[in-house]
């Protein structure tokens, strides 16, 4: 009677768990196509040179017409580039595909042909960040300042959408200029979140062995030690910030000559001199020039060295969003290529920066004969 029982227990907890995945599939399925292979070897010209947009850490990418017009992406993984095994990726590509948001790349479907598996993308049309940044100096230009603090905004709420409201938590650990595209409106979008499951073996882990990212915007405790938590995203996100308001790259320790002194080192060095707003666009002005400083200030909170020191992500969008808002001092960033500049006295003594919503308030404070200490002195 006994043994009844609980065979019966097992075989409701079965059909629970196959009813459970049914829905799962068709939930995902809702949003994500299964392609066929044929119909992507057409949309890419047989996966040819002329389609081919560049190559990455897990595979090629290529542009593909679909037949009514539809432009996509095509990731072809690289074979063995995944810690799993095609089935398991397979659930791990189901459940990305379920994850949408404005500033991510939307993963359309995927394809499973023979061993390989290839990601269907949208077709981001400006292409990535870094281009914009740093590569083509014929684009480099073309950002002015309310473009560079959508994108700090943007990727921000984008990571807001992966760390705390998506269904399930996605460290992406290889945030970088790279890793974020641009669409027509230059609205960012993340790419390749979720990759670092697929090539880990899905699930969080605190502790890995295996790290995935890209020097320069690594946090020290996930290079060093493997660990993994959101505040190696913020980490990540810190350095960008930085990148996109200065428009220069954070050169790692590989392509970084010993002469040459790295952008966390020479924002913490304007820093530490109250020489903050040499590292801005001298030409901004007012609630621009507010808006700029204190990206820094963002940025280099979250490039500390010490992960609990560091905002998490709702944090960061009240300090984007709020210019009246205090800010901590930060500490000194990690990767810090320089001096000790424990000695070298702070641009605010009160160890807290007041701003304030703009320079014109600021100016009637000063008419009303109050003492203002700019923070970030010219
Ligand atoms: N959805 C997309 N729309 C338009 N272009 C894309 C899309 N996804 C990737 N690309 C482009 O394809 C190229 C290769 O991308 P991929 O993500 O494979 O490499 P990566 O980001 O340069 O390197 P890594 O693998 O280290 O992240 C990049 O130039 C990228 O801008």
């Amino acid at each position: 009677m006994l043994i009844l029982t609980v065979s019966a227990i097992i075989r409701f907890k079965r059909r629970k768990a196959k009813k459970h995945d049914n829905a799962f599939d068709n939930m995902a399925r809702g949003k994500c196509t299964i392609y066929d292979f044929p119909t992507l070897q057409e949309a890419t010209g047989n996966f040819s040179e002329k389609h081919k947009l560049g190559e990455g850490g897990f595979g090629t990418v290529y542009k593909g017409n679909l037949p009514h017009g539809q432009e996509i992406a095509v990731k072809k993984l690289i074979e063995g580039s995944t810690g799993q095994g095609l089935d398991q990726i397979r659930n791990e590509v189901l459940l990305l595909a379920q994850l949408q948001h404005r500033n991510l790349v939307r993963l359309q479907g995927f394809c499973l042909h023979q061993n390989e598996m290839l990601l269907v993308y949208e077709y981001i049309k400006n292409g990535s960040l870094d281009n914009f940044l740093f590569v083509d100096s014929s684009r480099r230009n073309t950002l002015n300042w309310d473009e560079q603090y959508n994108i700090i905004l943007g990727i921000a709420k984008g990571i807001m959408y992966l760390h705390e409201d998506s269904s399930v938590r996605i460290i992406h650990r290889d945030l970088k200029a790279n890793n974020i595209l641009l669409n027509d409106a230059m609205d960012p979008k993340i790419a390749d979140f979720g990759l670092a499951r697929l090539q880990i073996g899905g699930h969080t882990q605190t502790k890995t062995s295996r790290v995935v990212g890209t020097y320069g915007y690594m946090a020290p405790e996930y290079a060093i030690h493997g660990n993994v938590s959101p505040k190696i995203d913020i980490f990540s996100f810190g350095v960008l910030a930085l990148e996109i308001v200065t428009k220069r790259r954070n050169c790692s320790f590989d392509d970084c000559d010993t002469d040459t002194v790295n952008l966390l080192t020479d924002v913490w060095t304007c820093w530490t001199k109250g020489a903050i707003s040499e590292m801005i666009d001298q030409s901004l002005e007012g609630h621009s020039r507010i808006q700029a400083l204190r990206c820094i200030h963002i940025g280099l909170l979250c490039v500390q060295s010490d992960p609990d020191d560091r905002p998490d992500i709702p944090s960061i969008i009240f300090m984007l969003n709020r210019n009246d808002m205090e800010l901590q001092t930060p500490a000194q960033p990690a990767f810090f290529f320089g001096e000790d500049s424990n000695s070298a006295s702070p641009p605010c003594q009160q160890g807290i920066y007041v701003y304030n919503r703009s320079e014109v308030i600021c100016e009637e404070i000063t008419k009303n004969g109050l003492t203002i200490t700019d923070p970030y002195p010219r």
